[in-house]
């Protein structure tokens, strides 16, 4: 499971966590402008916008989970085991595998507006990066400062939601995700008035009584409930410290402690946090050992360059010690 959200305080953040019970490992990673991305079935952008995220180099490509461009547009990959529904390659239309989305889109758009108008035209193609990375079956969140899509390659062809929560997590196709936050629609932050009945006398006895009934299991619907309530009701202070801890304890609000969620002999855990800020090309991350923050800034790099640069995650924990 996993969960993305878009957030602004004084700058716009973006960022996810990944859930998983393996680490394909994912390294921080910087692509310049000048970095060729190929494409299997449309022409290379041999000049782009930089990216910054988290990916898997494979034979020196960049295979992001979740990215940022310089411009700001940011976008991540969650999974949609039995909903997602990749196209063999056609004569027409834009034809772009699923580990080419990322790049393609982050490479040439500045804006969710542009991106929509472009996917009129793609087809998500079935095309393996290799035998050793066949096709994941994602969803994609797409971000911008103002608004976010989700975009779902499902059997009836490609399904681009706006997306006003601006968050994304797995299971079921996004239309049910947000049809589904109706129930919730009573759901408070402050103190419950009873509609119970009048016969009753109620006591509210405890602070928080106004989001009873807000979900706190880790399945994918429930997260997605959790997510948005805590997102859409956050506060923060305008600096880039509050900021980012505040979005830190939005992922936090569903993040998945080890022991919770059993897969044969494996627990699905938060491998990373991630929290991008958008305007300064800055990603900052948390891995499940390691709650120091982390940060890597695109703007260190030669972005006019041809090299990836690629940060290996520190996993170990940074305790510090006071005497
Ligand atoms: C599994 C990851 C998503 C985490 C998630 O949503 N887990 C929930 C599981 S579930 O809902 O409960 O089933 C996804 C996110 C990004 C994916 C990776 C990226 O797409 C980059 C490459 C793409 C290649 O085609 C496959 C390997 C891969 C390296 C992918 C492996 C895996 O599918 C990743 C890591």
């Amino acid at each position: 499971m996993c969960t993305a959200a878009n957030y602004v305080a004084e700058d716009h953040y973006f960022g996810r966590n990944l859930d998983l019970e393996y680490s394909y490992h994912e390294a921080v990673t910087v692509t310049p402008r000048n970095f060729p991305f190929e494409f299997r079935n449309v022409p290379a952008q041999n000049t782009h916008h930089a990216l910054i995220g988290m990916a898997t180099v494979a034979d020196g490509y960049p295979l992001y989970y979740d990215a940022t461009n310089e411009k700001g547009l940011s976008m991540a990959g969650l999974n949609f085991p039995g909903n997602a529904d990749y196209k063999p390659v056609s004569e027409d239309g834009t034809n772009i595998a699923s580990f080419e989305f990322i790049p393609w889109v982050l490479g040439q758009f500045e804006t969710v507006a542009e991106v929509r108008d472009a996917l009129a035209d793609v087809r998500i193609v079935d095309t393996a990066f290799s035998a050793e990375f066949p096709p994941s079956p994602l969803h994609w969140i797409i971000s911008d400062r103002t608004q976010s899509i989700s975009v779902e390659s499902v059997a009836e062809g490609l399904k681009v939601h706006d997306n006003p929560i601006q968050v994304l997590t797995n299971n079921p196709t996004f239309d049910i995700q947000l049809f589904n936050i109706n129930n919730y629609m009573n759901l408070s932050i402050d103190p419950p008035e009873p509609h119970f009945s009048k016969e009753i006398d109620f006591d509210v006895y405890s602070r928080g009584l106004g989001a009873v009934g807000l979900p706190g299991d880790l399945s994918s619907m429930s997260r997605f409930v959790k997510a948005a309530f805590t997102k859409v009701n956050s506060v923060s202070g305008q600096s880039e410290s509050e900021a980012i801890s505040q979005f830190f304890h939005i992922l936090g609000s569903v993040e998945q402690q080890r022991g919770c969620v059993r897969l044969g002999d494996k627990y699905e855990i938060t491998i990373y946090s991630s929290c991008c800020n958008t305007d300064k090309g800055v990603y900052y991350y948390r891995t499940y050992e390691n709650s120091q923050i982390t940060g890597v800034d695109m703007h260190k790099e030669d972005l006019d360059g041809t090299g990836l640069a690629s940060y290996p995650l520190v996993t170990e924990q940074q305790i510090l010690m006071k005497n």
